[in-house]
């Protein structure tokens, strides 16, 4: 059978995302498959260069692509005048809709034992519509909150497959409780998806109590589905319960396009220092592959990634000394003798 050549746009975006992704790079490289890398720019560094943070011919690049692996981009906590979030805005412009976030166990310090689930996290509505305005001289401010039943009902039906391809369970979690009119339509849209799901067992979850249920004991839960905010939220947690933010992995998965990044952001703190652990931007590498049909090779550097936190070198984050490029040589030499064996 002809080999299969894979079409990967990589955005490095701003911070330790040009540490992260020449990282991933090195491991993807190490499996064997065939690839044809494009690199794309996006985020802050490039709106400061040209005015625009995601530039058309980006958006071309990764519809072009099999798929995309997107390191990270800063964005301001104030208003700046023609800016936008390169990723929240390639989200909604792809219609990124399903936001997969997985926590799963690696031997690291600090990390739950038992933790083997996935937040889905709806990825185009909520908050992120962003619309704010001030009223009252600036001293009132109103952000729109956007559910739709189409929107809950097509990410709801997106975790039911996910259920059903795992231990079959199903929280949906919401605050219903306080707004029985947005979120109670997204526990309606819910149900009735549901109905064609009868193995899955469902269970409603208010917010609040599901960070504290979390924190006790992750092990209680497999799927997890939730509104744009609570999932960006929720999974925060859930990256800390698996050892932080260098270890969490995502994909961005939609009709026509799919992007993976890190949960973590553009680190400035330790951008630049060649510190940042890659193993979060090398996990959502193997998600790519596992997207593509490739699930063997994706298992495989899985097991490179846990052999190496294991015996070591690790970096700073996880009480080491390597720097993101050791460790990256490290899982690639791993998984490159895993696939030879
Ligand atoms: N998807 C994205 O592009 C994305 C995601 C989150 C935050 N952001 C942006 O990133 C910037 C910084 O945000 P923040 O500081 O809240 O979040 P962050 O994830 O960048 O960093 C939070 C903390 O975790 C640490 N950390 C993160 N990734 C790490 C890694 N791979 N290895 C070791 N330590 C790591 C950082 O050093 C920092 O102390 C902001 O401008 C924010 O808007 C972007
Ligand atoms: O800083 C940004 O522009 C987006 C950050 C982003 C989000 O979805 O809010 C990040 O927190 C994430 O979880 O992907």
């Amino acid at each position: 059978m002809e080999k299969r050549v894979y079409k990967i746009t990589l955005i490095e975006g701003d911070g330790i995302g040009h540490e992260v992704i020449p990282a991933a790079r090195t491991v993807l490289e190490a499996t064997g498959l065939s690839f044809v890398f494009d690199e794309a720019e996006a985020g802050w560094e490039t709106f400061e260069r040209i005015g625009t943070s995601v530039p058309e011919e980006t958006v071309e690049k990764i519809e072009r692509s099999d798929a995309t692996l997107f390191g990270a981009a800063t964005s301001p906590t104030k208003k700046v005048e023609g800016f936008f979030g390169a990723i929240r805005y390639l989200r909604r412009r792809l219609d990124l809709f399903a936001n997969v976030r997985p926590a799963k166990y690696h031997p690291v310090p600090g990390a739950t034992p038992g933790t083997d689930l996935i937040v889905v996290r709806e990825n185009t509505e909520g908050l992120y519509v962003e619309q704010e305005r001030r009223y009252a001289r600036g001293r009132v401010a109103i952000a729109d909150r956007v559910i739709t039943y189409d929107a809950s009902y097509r990410i709801v039906e997106f975790a039911l497959e996910l259920a059903e391809r795992r231990r079959g369970q199903l929280a949906l979690v919401h605050k219903a409780n306080v707004l029985p009119l947005s979120d109670g339509l997204f526990l309606e849209a819910a149900y009735d998806a549901a109905k064609r799901h009868p193995t899955v067992e469902i269970e409603e979850v208010i917010v609040d109590a599901c960070a504290m249920r979390l924190v006790r004991d992750p092990s209680q839960f497999d799927v997890l589905v939730m509104e744009n905010l609570f999932g960006d939220i929720i999974s925060d947690l859930t990256a800390g319960l698996v050892g932080g933010l260098g270890i969490a992995p995502s994909g961005n998965i939609g009709e026509r396009a799919a992007i993976f990044e890190p949960v973590h952001g553009s680190a400035p703190d330790i951008a630049g220092k060649g510190i940042a652990n890659p193993t979060a931007t090398i996990l959502s590498a193997a998600m790519m592959l596992d997207h593509l049909g490739e699930a063997r090779v994706a298992r495989v550097i899985e097991e490179a990634v846990d052999r190496v936190l294991e015996a070591g070198p690790r970096t700073p984050d996880l009480g080491g000394k390597a720097t993101t490029q050791e460790f990256a040589e490290a899982v690639a030499a791993k998984t490159q003798e895993l696939l030879s064996a």
